[in-house]
């Protein structure tokens, strides 16, 4: 929703937007004269999300070790069983995936019932991210595979 030439960028001092013109070099706080302040305000939205995981890991993982087991030596095939298990309680409401990623998940987020916060692309690992922008709020992922190992991914906002 800006004129021609602007773009956005992140300021990293002070964790907000400001607007750049390529050709005048210019950077102002404000969106410039001209923006589409309904289209700004849209992109802006799902520039962000929130969600929660349940991790999985297994001795191919990046990390083969977590909190509650250190080594962990189960097979890629066998941690993808024991997620199933945790998706289909999850999909019958049986449980909910936070009560489960608080003593099952290999994240130290399962302290935080898996909640990783708010985080915008380009911070979580590719097949993450794309899994998580691709899920409306409320939204539970299919088994989503990282170097991390396996993940259910919960949008929370
Ligand atoms: N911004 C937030 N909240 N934290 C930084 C996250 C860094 C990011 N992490 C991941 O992508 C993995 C997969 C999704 C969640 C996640 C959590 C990992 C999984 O455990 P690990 O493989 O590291 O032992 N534990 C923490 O980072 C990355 N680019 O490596």
């Amino acid at each position: 929703g800006l004129p021609s030439g602007w773009t956005i960028k992140k300021s990293r001092s002070r964790n907000r937007n400001y607007y750049f013109n390529e050709s005048t070099k210019e950077s102002v706080w404000e969106p410039p004269v001209g923006t589409n302040i309904q289209k700004l305000e849209a992109f802006e939205a799902q520039s962000k999300v929130k969600a929660s995981h349940l991790l999985i890991k297994h001795r191919d993982s990046r990390r083969p070790a977590s909190w509650r087991e250190d080594p962990i030596t189960r097979s890629k095939e066998d941690a993808i069983e024991i997620l199933k298990s945790h998706q289909k309680r999850i999909l019958n409401g049986e449980q909910t995936l936070s009560e489960i990623a608080s003593t099952e998940s290999d994240c130290s987020s399962a302290k935080r019932k898996g909640d990783l916060g708010w985080f915008e692309r380009g911070q979580m690992q590719p097949s993450f991210e794309q899994a998580t922008f691709a899920l409306k709020v409320g939204e539970l992922s299919d088994i989503v595979e990282t170097d991390s190992g396996v993940h259910l991914i919960e949008r929370t906002g």
